[in-house]
């Protein structure tokens, strides 16, 4: 189906048409300079800079929020996420309105309606959003970073929005455990990865797990300082994009499915861990301060006492990196699981003799990361053959306390995944997702089951 609609801006006369793939705007001349919102700071509006003509590519359906036509001013509206230049790959995303008159009412009208519904299709317009923000997420900018770029896209999108912050950990756990879930159709959250452990998890314990990750999808807006799970989706670049990842939530059609996550992303031990929780009061200078707090795990050459029985799938790295290859290349993707019912234990209890076949580690450990995913942080490919679908963990074990010069010839490798070849570095893929792990540290005894049923 192709629609035209003439239009006009002042006395210059504009086209607008659209097809499958999108809406060609033509004719709008001065479109760079005041298509896009009215940016304020603290209230005083500034002037938005000139950048390249919007209108000069088709517009991607994916792009397009909303289409209405205001009777009082005679005047089309149409909202767009568009990257700032359509040319540079993975620019920065930013709302863009776009307004011309029109002078046959019954046209604009019909033509916005036809647009929306080839814009949707099965996607739901207007949908109902439960928003999380972490106001101590990150550097603790989750609320500015949702006024500022957020709201504006779901409200162009003429979502309703409720707003909750995050009172106490935990809190995410309880509201997603109670949540109603009829209310809503989907669950965005502003914040790190903890925030969303803990809706996943408060899904989890409800009665009815599956038809609540069903009917309400997760939407994710990057307001921490780890958010790996965004931009192990998006790209480094478009998963720390407000605008972009606000996009997802409206035109995304990323759900749970029938699937179940009891640990999403990753297990980490030893100087990841800790490099981690000893930066907390750093939290100022955002993800910078993972790369602080490694070094100084690293120049202090702690190395960490680890118990770990680990059912080992597959340990040679080049068989792994030529099995990632492969399947990264196929066309058609692993299918996955579809079956319904309960989700099983399949861990052996913790109090049973380890099975012949697992691998037990006792040992003094640099670290012990194993993960879902292969970006942990911003530049730190740490899993570069981990398939979210294989049904494995992927385990990246250094064993003692190396050299300083060995550790950070590892940390300098890691942002490309060359890390992985490093001879002070085992690899592995770890059987179905299962890992017992129990961990001392000094006197203290902390026991872990780990169970993971792939994504
Ligand atoms: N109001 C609050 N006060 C204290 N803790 C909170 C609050 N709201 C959420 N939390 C907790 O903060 C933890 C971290 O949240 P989040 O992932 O959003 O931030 P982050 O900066 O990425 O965290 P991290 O640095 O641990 O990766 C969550 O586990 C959550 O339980």
């Amino acid at each position: 189906m192709v629609r035209t609609l003439n239009a006009h801006k002042g006395s210059h006369p504009v086209q607008l048409t659209f097809d499958e793939q999108g809406l060609r705007i033509e004719g709008d001349l001065n479109a760079a300079k005041k298509s896009k919102s009215t940016r304020t700071v603290c209230c005083v509006p500034v002037p938005v800079g000139k950048g390249p003509d919007p209108t000069l590519l088709p517009i991607d359906n994916l792009y397009i929020l909303n289409a209405y036509y205001q009777e009082r001013t005679k005047m089309i509206h149409i909202h767009c996420v568009l990257p700032e230049d359509r040319t540079v790959e993975e620019s920065p995303a930013d709302i863009y309105k776009f307004m011309y008159s029109v002078d046959n009412a019954e046209e604009a009208v019909s033509f916005c309606t036809d647009l929306l519904s080839n814009v949707y299709q099965d996607l739901k317009f207007a949908k109902r959003l439960l928003v999380l923000i972490n106001p101590f997420g990150g550097q603790g900018k989750a609320k500015e970073i949702f006024e500022y770029h957020v709201r504006p896209i779901f409200e162009s999108a003429k979502c309703t929005i409720e707003v909750k912050c995050t009172e106490h950990q935990g809190h995410a756990i309880q509201i997603a455990k109670e949540l109603d879930i009829n209310a809503y159709d989907a669950i965005v959250t502003v914040s790190g990865d903890g925030v969303i452990h803990e809706v996943i998890n408060g899904f989890l314990q409800r009665t009815d797990a599956r038809e609540a990750m069903k009917s309400v999808s997760l939407g994710i807006i990057p307001g921490g300082t780890g958010n790996a799970l965004i931009i192990s989706l998006l790209g480094e670049k478009r998963g720390f994009d407000p605008c972009y990842t606000a996009l997802q939530v409206i035109k995304g059609k990323i759900t749970y499915d029938d699937h179940r996550y009891f640990s999403f992303l990753s297990q980490s031990y030893g100087i990841t861990a800790y490099a981690d929780l000893g930066t907390e009061h750093m939290r100022w200078m955002g993800d910078t301060r993972t790369i602080v707090g490694l070094l100084q795990e690293i120049f202090a050459r702690r190395s960490y006492k680890i118990q770990a029985a680990i059912q080992v799938v597959e340990s040679n790295k080049r068989k792994i990196q030529l099995e990632y290859r492969d399947a990264y290349l196929q066309e058609e993707r692993v299918p996955v699981n579809e079956s319904d019912g309960n989700v099983l234990d399949t861990i052996p209890p913790l109090n049973e003799p380890v099975p012949k076949d697992w691998l037990e580690i006792d040992d003094d450990i640099s670290f012990f990361l194993a993960s879902k995913v292969p970006l942990l942080a911003r530049g730190m490919l740490s899993h570069p053959c981990a398939l979210p679908n294989d049904g494995n963990l992927d385990l990246v074990l250094v064993r003692g306390s190396p050299s300083i010069a060995k550790q950070l010839e590892v940390f300098t490798k890691v942002e490309t995944g060359q890390h992985m070849n490093n001879e002070i570095v085992s690899f592995s893929a770890l059987l179905k997702d299962i890992l017992h792990i129990c961990l001392l540290k000094k006197n203290c005894i902390i026991v872990g089951v780990l169970q993971n049923q792939g994504v």
